[in-house]
């Protein structure tokens, strides 16, 4: 590991393909013998730090279509959490169902799960049929894993019914030194950013791409009044800078005023700290409070000047889907991606049907549909949300942060990397956007 990491560093990409790859490698993992470890607790009580381990494992047999990717660094998604806390499901049934469905595929039904669904990196080893990618090439990957042998995924790849998130629904992820994903997950990487800068976008910025942007998802256009939950989280840090972009205006819901100023160094004017002004859309477990809605919905009038908005980028799910349903303009557009505070949810559907609004589910992204999302990345369009960055061995804390919301927009992991700022290329591209990429840094 040590050469493959001494050529890297010395940027002798070349020498890549010809040294060895390790047997086994570090890996952030769960353990089949722990999925009850948190019977009876909470969900908040959950402490990712007692089932992320550090482990040495086996480094997986290369297959064809696949690649074996060298990890400077990763980042935490929330589905690490999912996965740590064994909610809502614990991921060992879904490598159990992977591995059952192909021979090669055997291979990820494993008593450990390797997590991560990010990586910033470099190609040690392709395998037969992979000729768009080599040895040496820095890249960048998304997560969806998908062969493509089905009909229903080739006008979108996110209907295959064979589709995947890499590093959750399968093993070898990308919080580990060594990563096994499909080439068609792979993309370049960013020449102007840090490994880490490079490595945290991927998962939220495509997810955030299809879900707003994307016709597959609420097709934002200029004029458009979006409003965004947790817009200085994971997701919401890049729905804001696509809504900026794309000449709508956002509403930032927050729940800090540090959280607010993020998002006002973003570019955003428009922002609603919902721990400030109080908001308690539930009265109690079964029953909502509509005039909590009303209140959420005339602080926005008050905000856009009357406008009410055209899109509602939801992922909160069980406690704002009630509110999001309502305060939505007519006519408009509820986009949802997740349930992270509960995934039953209600809303009152009179307001629904008779104002013509519309519910979309929106899942990961498609190749297209990521490329297109790294391709802003990689012209300094669209900025990496970075604010604090772990080593490999204290991801369980890193994880335990996203869990307690006590983070800012991404958190980095260092894999292979030694330190933080290596790897960029082009030093004027960076210059000219430094502002930006540390934006999110030490806030
Ligand atoms: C990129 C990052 C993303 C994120 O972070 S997302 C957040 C994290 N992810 C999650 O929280 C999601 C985790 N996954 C899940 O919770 C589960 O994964 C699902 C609820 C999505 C699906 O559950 P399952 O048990 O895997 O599948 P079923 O579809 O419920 O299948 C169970 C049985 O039900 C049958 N069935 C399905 N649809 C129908 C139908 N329409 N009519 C009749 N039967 C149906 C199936 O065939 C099967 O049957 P048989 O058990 O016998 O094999
Ligand atoms: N389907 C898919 O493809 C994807 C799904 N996801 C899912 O989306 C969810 C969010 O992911 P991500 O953005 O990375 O996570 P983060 O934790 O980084 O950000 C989420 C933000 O949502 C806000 N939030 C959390 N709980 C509530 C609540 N009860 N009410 C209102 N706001 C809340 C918080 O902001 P604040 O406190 O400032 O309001 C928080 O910062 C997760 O459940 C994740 O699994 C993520 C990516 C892809």
């Amino acid at each position: 590991m040590q050469k493959i990491l001494d050529a890297i560093l010395a940027d002798e990409l070349d020498a890549i393909g010809s040294l060895d790859v390790p047997e086994t490698y570090r890996g952030v993992t769960v353990h089949a013998d722990e999925v009850e470890l948190f019977q009876g607790v909470a969900t908040k009580d959950k402490d990712p730090r007692k089932s992320l381990h550090l482990d040495e494992v086996a480094t997986p047999e290369l297959g064809p279509g696949e690649a074996l990717v060298a990890v400077m660094a990763s980042a935490i998604n929330y589905n690490t959490v999912w996965t740590s806390i064994f909610e809502p499901m614990s991921t060992f049934g879904f490598l159990k169902r992977y591995g059952k469905s192909s021979p090669e595929s055997a291979k990820h039904d494993l008593p450990y799960h390797v997590v991560g669904s990010d990586l910033a990196g470099v190609v040690l080893r392709t395998g037969p049929g992979v000729n768009a990618w080599q040895p040496g090439d820095r890249v960048v990957a998304h997560c969806l894993d998908v062969q493509l042998e089905h009909p229903d995924g080739h006008s979108d790849t996110m209907l295959d019914p064979e589709q995947r998130i890499w590093g959750f629904e399968t093993n070898f992820g990308g919080l580990a030194e060594v990563a096994l994903v499909k080439a068609n997950q792979l993309m370049p990487m960013p020449r102007h950013l840090t490994w880490e800068e490079a490595a945290s976008p991927g998962l939220v910025n495509s997810t955030a791409y299809r879900q707003l942007v994307s016709t597959n998802g609420a097709n934002l256009k200029q004029g458009d009044t979006v409003l965004i939950w947790g817009a200085s989280g994971g997701l919401g840090s890049y729905a804001t800078q696509f809504a900026l972009n794309g000449g709508a205006t956002p509403i930032c819901v927050v729940s800090s005023p540090e959280k607010a100023e993020i998002c006002r160094r973003m570019g955003a004017d428009l922002i609603i700290d919902r721990s400030a002004e109080g908001f308690k859309f539930w009265k109690d477990e079964h029953e909502q409070d509509p005039k909590e809605w009303k209140r959420l919905g005339a602080k926005i009038r008050e905000l856009t000047g009357g406008d009410d908005p055209d899109i509602v980028f939801e992922h909160p799910g069980r406690e704002t889907f009630g509110a999001s349903v309502f305060v939505t303009k007519r006519g408009g557009t509820i986009v949802t991606c997740a349930s992270t505070s509960g995934f039953m949810h209600q809303y009152d559907n009179r307001y629904l049907w008779m104002n013509l609004k519309r519910i979309i589910g929106s899942h990961f992204a498609n190749y297209r549909e990521a490329w297109e999302a790294n391709r802003l990345v990689a012209k300094g369009k669209i900025h990496p949300t970075l604010s604090k960055v772990y080593s490999l061995a204290d991801t369980g804390q890193a994880a335990y942060d996203v869990h307690r919301n006590a983070h800012q927009g991404k958190v980095g992991v260092l894999c292979l990397a030694p330190e933080e700022g290596l790897g960029v290329l082009d030093h004027d591209l960076r210059a000219a956007h430094l502002t930006e990429i540390n934006r999110f840094r030490g806030v």
